[in-house]
């Protein structure tokens, strides 16, 4: 792979056969595998810069540092929330080569069985079956022991995990008495926990032992570690440079009648002169759920009213561009505990990590070790009288609800909702409860005529009130879940919401409002639909309808969220994504 640092290093005389806009999670994926053709010459523009140097990016537990550094981070703010007692929600998202995939928590799940079949049929690509799916996923993944070489019987399936792929999984975790604790849940109560041997084999629904996206030394594997870093020198990746509109090419011989968009305009920034250059074959737009539905709208693909507003000529009249945006949302919840609390001595760790590559830091967090994923039942409270919400789920397999502790501390974690008097000083399990499937839609609009402006982001939490009775069924199960005997004399009340709140509808709900937050998991902001339909954004082959010479490759395309986290998903729909690009272009 070659790097230019700005765009006056970009030579002039290279033609590029495929140029993406964003060299993140989905954008790393597609450039490594078109590159792997050694007579296609590619380009990735990507806005922020290498994620080489950047040590707390390698680290997993310095995943905070890399978020909250405002040169790697695009530092989004959403709208405020009516739904939501008006609180606005910082909405990270990565601003380096491997975006996101470079400074999340690097939990990897690929969603269930159920989620990828009911994407396979409302769109009609057929790669997302499961059964597509899963063997790409593991010809995609290089499955290692954990950094320690801690024992791993009955922690992963082996057979649903791939050894010769590019992407590091492993499955690290901390000794603490909570992991012991956890596996006699499934013993107690097996109806609703029950044990999972693997959570990735596509039946994920109860507590397994979670997986991440790291290799054998404890160190971060990321798109641009694992698919742009090992590509060879026809891969080009131009660092630090925003990709302001994509561009139809005037006079265009392309056999299609429709706009042909394979140019692109960049620029360093916004006082720098623009550059503009053309694909030979494709324009590949991956700056993600938020840069997506922006560099769209901004080149008059979108709603034609909306742009007027801001002067922007509509090439493609589509009111679809940015709308559907949507993301899980998560609540804070707290018990009381006599366990052990998992705070430690940042330095320490530190020196631990630097010498062996081991200890704390190999995680992103103190307590992440176990992942406990709940199916609410046909009769749950949300489902039946007086509520009657429909359920969201696309199976028996998809859960509704993640829990997931975090660490156990005296030290409440940071809320917005009121904290109970008493509760510092106490020691207490911290996890989050998230729905994983919302009903409610957002939307990304654009806030002004210059392509450097944030766009305005609406994740319009918690609209929807079927997701407030979602929650409200999370935090019980959650409840239920520390009420097994195995917890009797470790994990006591709810402290968090507190009790009396927690038994009344009302009076969670309230809680609900101004506790929740979008979990960052967000998708469908250029949604994928079948062709021919008269909504969505980009067709089951990744073009964007309407146009030729143009396509979407990234979590704005998903047509609705996994039962988990995101990136194993991007991952995989990049996959597919890479095999229709490079079976059109043979
Ligand atoms: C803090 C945080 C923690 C998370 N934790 C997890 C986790 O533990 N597990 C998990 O599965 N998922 C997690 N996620 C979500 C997951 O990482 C994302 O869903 C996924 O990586 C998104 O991939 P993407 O390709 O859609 O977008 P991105 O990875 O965001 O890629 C978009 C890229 O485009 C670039 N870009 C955007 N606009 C432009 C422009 N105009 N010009 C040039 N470049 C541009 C961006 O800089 C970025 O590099 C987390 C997300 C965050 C923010």
């Amino acid at each position: 792979v070659v790097f230019y640092d700005s765009p006056d290093q970009l030579p002039g005389d290279v033609e590029y056969d495929f140029i993406i806009a964003g060299g993140g999670n989905g954008g790393g994926v597609v450039a490594a595998r078109l590159a792997e053709n050694p007579k296609w010459k590619v380009l990735v523009i990507e806005a922020g810069p290498s994620n080489e140097d950047i040590f707390a990016s390698k680290v997993p537990g310095l995943e905070v540092q890399v978020v909250l550094n405002p040169l790697l981070d695009w530092n989004y703010t959403t709208t405020p929330q009516p739904n939501a007692d008006n609180h606005t929600a910082g909405y990270y998202r990565g601003k380096i080569l491997g975006g996101c995939s470079s400074h999340n928590g690097l939990g990897h799940t690929r969603g269930s069985r159920d989620d990828w079949d009911h994407f396979a049929e409302i769109t009609g690509q057929e790669g997302f079956k499961w059964d597509h799916m899963l063997r790409t996923m593991i010809a995609g993944e290089h499955y290692v022991n954990d950094s320690a070489n801690l024992p791993q019987h009955n922690h992963f399936d082996p057979s649903v995990h791939g050894y010769h792929g590019k992407l590091f999984v492993s499955a690290p975790y901390t000794i603490h008495p909570l992991n012991d604790l956890f596996l006699q849940v499934p013993k107690e109560l097996p109806d609703e926990f029950p044990f999972v041997l693997d959570v990735n084999g596509g039946t994920p629904v109860g507590i397994s032992w979670a997986q991440f996206s790291e290799d054998h030394q404890g160190t971060r594997s990321s798109s641009a570690t694992a698919y742009i870093e090992t590509s060879h020198d026809n891969l080009h990746v131009l660092l630090n440079t925003y990709v302001t509109h994509v561009l139809p090419v005037q006079n265009s011989t392309s056999a299609s009648k429709l706009p042909d968009f394979r140019g692109i305009e960049f620029a360093a920034d916004e006082q720098a002169p623009r550059k503009t250059i053309y694909a030979k074959k494709e324009i590949i737009v991956s700056g993600g759920i938020i840069g997506t539905p922006q560099i769209l709208l901004n080149s008059g693909i979108g709603n034609r009213s909306e742009l007027a507003v801001f002067g922007i000529e509509t090439i493609v009249d589509n009111p679809s561009v940015g709308k559907n945006f949507t993301d899980q949302v998560s609540v804070n919840v707290m018990f009381n505990t006599t366990l052990p609390n998992t705070e430690g001595d940042l330095d320490e760790a530190l020196a631990q990590w630097n010498k062996t590559h081991t200890g704390p830091l190999v995680m992103p967090g103190p307590l992440k070790n176990q992942i406990v994923w709940v199916h609410l039942s046909e009769d749950s409270p949300a489902f039946s009288a007086p509520y009657n919400y429909p359920d969201p789920s696309p199976g028996k397999n998809a859960p509704h609800i993640e829990v997931y502790t975090n660490q156990i501390s005296a030290t409440p974690f940071p809320v917005t909702g009121q904290i109970p008097p008493g509760l510092n000083g106490t020691n207490t399990v911290q996890l989050s409860v998230v729905n994983l499937h919302p009903f409610s839609r957002g939307s990304i609009t654009l806030s002004s005529s210059s392509p450097f402006a944030a766009p305005i982001i609406d994740p319009g939490l918690l609209s929807s009130p079927a997701d407030i009775a979602i929650l409200r069924e999370g935090i019980r199960s959650a409840q239920r879940l520390f009420s097994a005997p195995v917890f009797s004399s470790s994990v006591f009340d709810i402290l968090y919401p507190p009790a009396n709140i927690a038994s009344s509808d009302e009076a969670l709900e309230a809680h609900i409002r101004s506790d929740a937050g979008p979990y960052l998991h967000g998708g469908c902001s250029a949604m994928m639909t079948p062709k021919g339909a008269s909504w969505g954004v980009v067709d089951p082959d990744f073009s964007v309808k309407g146009t030729s010479g143009l396509r979407v490759v990234d979590a704005s395309v998903l047509p609705g969220l996994p039962s988990g986290h995101t990136q194993a998903s991007v991952y995989g729909l990049s996959e597919v994504a890479s095999q229709v690009i490079k079976a059109k272009w043979l």
